[in-house]
């Protein structure tokens, strides 16, 4: 995907024209209940806070009501107790088709019109909303060129010309088409494949924090949940929140056994990919003996990929590089060291704020 920022557009009720900053609370669960018709409580007493500008993720087994959660702030679920305030607004005093212009949705399989054109499904909503042509179609081709679709090759395309990973971009361009300050995102990568989706949901993470938008996601794969929350709300059966805290605090001090459970063995491993290879962690270059062959890893490569180099070289040791040039050595212990600087730098930032 390229790089491209996109300008704000159109009227924008919560974002824009709400007095709300980045990390004041954006949405409100307040002793949230839903009951269904056949009884089942899928969500209980839910009190939850989400951020301006956050990604926070919702994770958790399946039946666990992730997905209840995320569809009454949209009203396709209707709450049956508590409230949900969004911008301070009561979403049951709003209109609902309104509210659905505003707050976007992406769901697995994306559900784009098939006989409509790729640039047509994306300017769904500008349509509803009457923009004149020309901004639509300005804004469709800035939409697809920031999801890594070129216009002049994808717009005049239908669904079924498209890669699954291809579908779901244009799914989430349509939910970004009027640039709605709340997405909500139910496992929006599951029908992408594995190494697809790692690129998608980097991509995503990028676009998402350029364009400053408050998203929800639900996913059951703590690994997405740890690569793209801000925090991370870890669910059990009935809604119940068993822990909501940064990826790195989440998996560093699971709050109990529940969550230690859920995010299973490979919690250590996980942890490494949160963090980055720093030059204050290295060694001199000096401890190297003249004629070893040691593997090279650049500066910045994420530690559990370091760990893997570590864990194939004969020496215990990498050399680092920035550019072509070596700039210090890394071993298993100053690996460590670079787990312990992440997590006590995550523990402060915790007492701070
Ligand atoms: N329309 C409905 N009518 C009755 N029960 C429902 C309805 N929708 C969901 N449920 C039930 O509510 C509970 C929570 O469902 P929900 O879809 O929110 O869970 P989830 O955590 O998103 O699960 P998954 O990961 O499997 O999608 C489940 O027991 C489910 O069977």
């Amino acid at each position: 995907m390229s790089s491209t920022r996109t300008s704000r557009h159109g009227s924008d009720p919560v974002g824009s024209a709400s007095t709300v900053a980045p990390g004041d609370v954006l949405i409100r669960f307040e002793d949230v209940r839903k009951e269904f018709r056949n009884q089942t409580v899928a969500v209980d007493d839910l009190d939850l806070e989400v951020r301006k500008g956050e990604l926070l993720v919702l994770v958790g087994p399946s039946g666990c009501g992730k997905s209840t959660t995320l569809r009454m702030v949209n009203r396709l679920v209707e709450p049956t107790g508590g409230r949900i305030l969004l911008d301070g607004a009561d979403i049951m005093s709003t209109d609902a088709v309104a509210l659905r212009r505003r707050v976007g949705y992406v769901i697995q399989n994306v559900g784009l019109f098939p006989h409509k054109t790729v640039a047509q499904n994306v300017a769904t909503v500008p349509g509803l909303l009457g923009w004149d042509r020309k901004r639509t179609r300005a804004r469709v081709e800035e939409l697809l060129t920031l999801v890594g679709l070129a216009p002049e090759t994808y717009s005049k395309r239908f669904p079924h010309e498209l890669s699954g990973g291809e579908r779901q971009r244009v799914g989430v361009a349509r939910a970004l088409a009027v640039d709605p300050p709340v997405l909500l995102m139910d496992e929006p990568f599951g029908a992408v494949d594995p190494e697809g989706r790692r690129r998608l949901q980097t991509e995503f993470r990028r676009i998402q924090s350029e364009l400053g938008t408050t998203v929800m996601l639900v996913t059951h794969d703590i690994d997405e949940a740890v690569l793209l929350g801000d925090r991370v709300a870890v669910f059990s059966k009935g809604g119940i929140i068993e822990q909501i805290d940064t990826p790195l605090r989440l998996l560093s001090q699971p709050a109990n056994a529940f969550v230690e459970n859920f995010i299973g063995a490979g919690r250590s491993m996980r942890m490494l990919g949160l963090g980055d290879v720093a030059r204050d962690d290295l060694r001199s270059l000096d401890a190297v003996h003249p004629g070893a062959e040691l593997a090279s890893i650049p500066l910045g490569t994420t530690l559990d990929e370091a760990f893997a180099e570590l864990a194939v070289s004969e020496t215990g040791a990498v050399i680092v590089t920035e550019g072509d040039q070596p700039v210090g050595l890394l071993t298993a212990d100053d690996l460590l060291s670079s787990l312990r600087r992440l997590v006590a730098e995550d523990h402060r930032e915790a007492l701070a704020g």
